[in-house]
């Protein structure tokens, strides 16, 4: 229940008077509609239908006035009173409504927001230990079970609202049923907990068949072409199937608990009814208005019990929705607040200008506090401003996870990075990271045109500095080339360009923005030889204006490194000039060119041959 109450204080915080006047007005309208169907035992009286003694319950004798009347003019103010009455009813139920949705919506909209700013917020640490799937669950079916299971219980509150209105109204014009039938709800109400608990441990089944259903459709379209290429069709739908079957099941037995709890709620209604007629007619000899009052008073106040049990189950199968949701707001808020890293969301910090450069100071890191194993120890370095630092090293040295501290997305566990002599930290990080251009081994394409995605960086940027980009990234001419230009859709990922287009795309994006530093982990490694060579003069020409911190297999892009940092199993093996590193035959830079070397000859066998 703890996690329904986080929500729903504050649902009531968000909303303020709203809320407290909307459950008014809920009240207001079982108020109306219980004395609109109570007045139909007087209707039928005064036209004569059935023969109901006046002084039979109160709202009868409350009417008595009217045997002033004629019966016509009697029929007619009765009629006149049961029209305004349902009228305002209604009318009072439509804008109530509005004002429900209105306030619901507004409050998904705002946790949905705030559920994902504390997502973008959060360290990239977080992001490390948790699959993706299984936070695009989260915020794709389990808040919207959230939000329901908040309207389902101020629902609740009101049917329970209304139904309190009702009982008063009965107990005011018959106590000794409403009393039995009371009793009997409350009975009952005791004996279908087991539904609501069954309710909860399908909700639970459920969230986790619902979080491996993600993960298996995300792996599957994540990995569609493998799949298709290596014939894994079969296996990965049979696991989806499977899943799917699991789910229907899963909806079944919960269906199988709602119906089985109206059925018992039904059946004791009718079995409850015929009892207190049995009773009234048989024991107390009672009139026909009477027996009218017991009926009009029973199907009123039984629906309500089945609206409230029937409310009770659904929310119940969303406490483990209401769980995962705290879960991932809580972590992704406490991985933001703890990492001294984070920084709020603003886009108008003025970007660092780099002075002197970054450092290294006995920086080590581990990804597993609890594991020994260390992906970077004890690393001293110096990365000068407007100079072009390489860093190579063979696969898992530790290269991506450098630039991962030095862009300060993870924290050192110990040590410290400095940028210009300041710590990374707030104000200096954010300046810090508007001033980068990070292009990844995977690079951020999304499903749209070229231009739609080299304005993502630079919103505001015109079509000529984007052709200028291009330029620079030898983009240009293929963009010229296809039929739509700037305008073509590139696919999901950008699947429809080339690995070496997409490249030249991303780095023309990176060089749009400006940046003070550029950061290329393996982004050269899909373009053919004179490309890269183009863009080794690129990056030539760039350096004393920006700082520039490359990651590459191929030794050829970092020949005109002012530096090279060569890792070694987490650290520095070597560091100097990439002249003066090939010429050490006793260094390990020296068997990477050698591989790298051997590599290319095997590709490119008259390329070396010559
Ligand atoms: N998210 C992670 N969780 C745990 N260990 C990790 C994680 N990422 C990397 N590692 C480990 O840290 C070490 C360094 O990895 P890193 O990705 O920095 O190497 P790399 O030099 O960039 O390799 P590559 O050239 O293959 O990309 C490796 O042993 C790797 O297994």
């Amino acid at each position: 229940m703890k996690f329904i109450l986080h929500y729903v204080r504050q649902f009531s915080a968000f909303t303020g008077y709203r809320l407290y006047l909307n459950l008014l007005a809920m009240v207001a309208i079982s108020l109306l509609d219980g004395i609109g169907s109570l007045m139909l035992i007087p209707m039928l009286s005064v036209s004569g239908l059935i023969g109901v003694d006046i002084s039979v319950n109160q709202m009868t004798r409350l009417l008595s006035f009217l045997n002033r009347f004629p019966v016509t003019i009697s029929l007619v103010i009765l009629l006149g009173i049961y029209i305004t009455v349902s009228l305002g009813q209604n009318v009072l139920q439509r804008l109530s409504s509005l004002q429900n949705v209105h306030i619901h919506q507004k409050f998904i909209t705002h946790l949905r927001f705030r559920i994902h700013r504390a997502l973008i917020l959060a360290n990239w640490r977080f992001y490390l230990q948790r699959r993706n799937s299984d936070i695009i669950n989260t915020l794709t079916n389990e808040l919207p079970r959230v939000s329901s299971g908040v309207y389902l219980f101020f629902q609740t509150i009101t049917t329970l609202l209304f139904t309190l209105v009702q009982i008063g109204l009965a107990f005011w014009l018959q106590p000794f049923i409403t009393l039995i039938v009371l009793i009997c709800g409350v009975a009952l109400a005791m004996f279908a907990r087991r539904y609501s608990r069954k309710a909860y441990s399908l909700g639970k089944e459920t969230v986790n068949t619902y979080e491996a259903y993600q993960a298996g459709i995300t792996d599957i379209f994540n990995g569609i072409k493998e799949i298709k290429t290596n014939n894994l069709g079969h296996s990965r739908l049979q696991r989806v199937h499977d899943l799917s079957q699991k789910q229907q099941r899963e909806q079944e037995s919960f269906n199988n608990v709602r119906t089985k709890s109206q059925l018992v709620y039904k059946m004791s209604s009718v079995l409850l009814i015929a009892g207190l007629l049995y009773l009234s007619v048989v024991l107390f000899h009672a009139q026909p208005g009477q027996l009218l009052l017991i009926i009009v008073i029973f199907s009123r106040l039984w629906p309500r019990f089945i609206t409230m049990q029937n409310n009770m189950e659904q929310i119940f199968s969303n406490i483990p929705a209401f769980q995962k949701t705290i879960e991932l707001e809580k972590e992704a808020l406490k991985e933001s607040k703890a990492n001294t890293f984070s920084t709020e969301l603003t886009n108008n910090t003025d970007p660092l200008e780099l002075h002197h450069g970054i450092t290294c100071q006995d920086v080590s890191f581990r990804y597993d506090q609890a594991n020994s194993a260390y992906a970077l120890k004890n690393m001293n370095l110096e990365i000068p401003a407007n100079r072009m630092t390489a860093i190579v090293g063979r696969s898992g040295a530790g290269k991506s996870t450098l630039i991962d501290l030095i862009m300060g997305l993870i924290e050192p566990s110990e040590g410290s990075i400095r940028v210009d002599g300041k710590p990374l930290q707030n104000e200096t990080l954010e300046r810090f990271r508007h001033s980068i251009s990070y292009v990844p081994q995977d690079p951020y394409l999304f499903h749209g045109t070229i231009r739609d995605n080299m304005l993502l960086f630079v919103p505001e940027a015109t079509d000529e500095q984007i052709w200028e980009s291009l330029e620079l990234s030898y983009g240009a001419a293929f963009v010229r080339k296809l039929p739509s230009g700037l305008d073509t859709v590139i696919g999901d990922r950008g699947i429809k360009l080339s690995g070496g287009e997409r490249q030249r795309i991303v780095l023309g994006r990176a060089l749009l923005r400006k940046p003070s530093i550029l950061i290329l982990d393996e982004a050269t490694s899909a373009l053919d030889n004179e490309n890269e060579a183009n863009i080794q003069e690129v990056l030539h020409q760039l350096k004393g204006r920006v700082t520039i911190l490359v990651i590459a297999h191929r030794f050829t892009t970092i020949r005109n490194a002012d530096q090279v940092i060569v890792l070694e199993q987490g650290q520095i093996a070597q560091a100097g000039e990439y002249q003066q590193l090939a010429k050490d035959t006793k260094g390990i830079f020296k068997v990477l060119l050698g591989e790298d070397h051997a590599s290319r000859e095997r590709l490119q066998p008259s390329a070396f041959q010559m």
